[in-house]
């Protein structure tokens, strides 16, 4: 056996509640969402968790998201490296927009596409594959690392960045992962074997 890779999606955010297509934009978290970052630091400090580094994106509400997990489990100090590899997927021209305003200008079914196709870019932004294409090589060659030398690490990022992450750790297709839905503040504690393939997941839901 070798580390844990602990992988949270950020608490709620304002542009959750509002229903609007937020990709690369820099949205706070709601009150709910600042509740929902700080129950999944309680549940990881139940369990005695404690790390050795944090990763989290260049936007603010993983960024939140991590420091109330931090503070929670005691290690509000801890080295955390923020990189926008581990940004949300680029939402392109619909970033801003709302998505069932959307759905009555470009139909259901186009819409779906853009966001939950493995491979269909929507204009202007990145398909899930794009998405992948600079996620994978930043955990690979960063991240993975520090989990291979028996360490535990946090990753608080987005539903579309982690996914991609899901995608890799789990073996699954593109036409699978696309079907997997992350909750806000739901932490996934992965453990590694030392060839670094998975030993266990676990979903630790309320
Ligand atoms: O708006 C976004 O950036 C993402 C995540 O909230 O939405 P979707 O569920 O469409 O991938």
């Amino acid at each position: 056996m070798s580390g844990t890779l602990v992988l949270v999606r950020h608490g709620q955010s304002e542009w959750n509640l509002k229903n609007l297509f937020t990709g690369w934009r820099d949205v706070g978290l709601t009150e709910q969402g600042h509740e929902e970052a700080k129950t999944a630091g309680a549940k990881l400090a139940a369990r005695g968790l404690k790390f050795d580094i944090a990763y989290t994106s260049a936007l603010v509400r993983a960024q939140v998201t991590c420091q109330h997990i931090l503070d929670a489990v005691g290690q509000a100090d801890l080295q955390t490296v923020r990189d926008q590899a581990l940004n949300e997927r680029d939402y392109g021209d619909l970033a801003g927009l709302n998505k069932d305003d959307a759905r009555a200008k470009w139909g259901e079914e186009q819409v779906h596409v853009w966001r939950r196709s493995y491979d269909v870019p929507p204009p202007g932004g990145e398909s899930l594959r794009d998405t992948g294409a600079r996620v994978w090589p930043y955990y690979m060659h960063v991240i993975q690392p520090h989990v291979l030398r028996g360490e535990t690490v946090l990753v608080a990022a987005h539903g579309n960045s982690l996914r991609a992450l899901i995608m890799a750790l789990d073996g699954l297709s593109g036409e699978e992962v696309v079907k997997v839905e992350l909750g806000t503040g739901v932490p996934i504690i992965y453990r590694l074997n030392a060839d670094s393939t998975v030993a266990s997941k676990e979903i630790i839901e309320s």
